[in-house]
């Protein structure tokens, strides 16, 4: 197994079969884009890699936590401090990185304006940001994202994207997880599929037939029909 995997995981509450019989690595070097409805596991799935929950069976394998960064649905910072402070605070808590990287992270998501605003008044979208920094202040080898682009404007897309890309050419692991599948169709490296908790559809970008934003949304939607079908 891959040193992020799991086998044959499956994952019910009570009557709800969340996750059903899924094997999964995440690799380095790849950003790999995990997409599927409303529903189809995906949040589950994170919470088993990150360890927030356990599966009712089959393995999992985790790096060492600071190893593993994320960002995931409900913002995680401190919201009676500024956004300057919680930078600090986490980047105490990542073990003090350099400070080159911390600035970079800093810049690419758009914070150097909002440093001494308080963070529980930001809006949607430096939430977000700022969130999403505060996961990479540690340069994590696996980089988990839940929805990374909700609430991001163009531009922030645009360079949460591009900055996601050099991440894993880097040689880093990153599993987002996404509604906006076509936004992720230019950087992609590999598209897992999830539907009713099953994996339906697993390829890296070589085997995908077409790479543009229209034929991959194509590809997701026919690995959904033909499951319900
Ligand atoms: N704590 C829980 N208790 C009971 N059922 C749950 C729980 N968490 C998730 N589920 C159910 O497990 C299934 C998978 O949910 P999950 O949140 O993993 O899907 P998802 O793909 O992340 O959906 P979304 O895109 O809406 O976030 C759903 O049917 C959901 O209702």
């Amino acid at each position: 197994m891959s040193d992020l995997a799991v086998e044959r995981v499956s994952k019910d509450y009570g009557t709800v079969l969340a996750l059903d019989d899924v094997s999964l690595s995440v690799d380095p070097g790849e950003l790999h884009c995990l997409a599927g409805p409303n529903g189809s596991g995906k949040s589950t799935l994170f919470r088993v890699f990150l360890g927030l929950t356990s599966p009712t069976s089959g393995e999992v394998a985790r790096p060492p936590s600071g190893q593993l960064g994320t960002s995931f649905q409900e913002p995680a910072f401190y919201p009676s401090l500024t956004v300057g402070e919680n930078i600090e605070v986490f980047r105490g808590l990542a073990g003090n990185p350099d400070l080159e990287w911390v600035r970079r992270v800093v810049r690419v998501f758009n914070l150097p304006k909002v440093l001494e605003r308080q963070a529980g008044d930001l809006s949607g979208g430096y939430s977000k940001q700022l969130d999403l920094a505060l996961g990479l202040l540690n340069e994590p080898e696996y980089l988990l994202l839940d929805e990374p682009l909700t609430d991001l404007d163009d531009v922030t897309t645009e360079s949460l994207l591009s900055f996601l890309e050099s991440y894993a050419d880097a040689g880093n692991a990153v599993l987002v997880s996404s509604h906006r599948i076509a936004e992720f169709a230019a950087t992609l490296d590999r598209l897992t599929v999830m539907d009713g908790g099953r994996v339906v559809y697993d390829e890296r970008r070589e085997a995908i037939d077409g790479v543009g934003p229209k034929q991959i949304e194509r590809v997701y939607r026919r690995a959904i029909a033909e499951r319900r079908d």
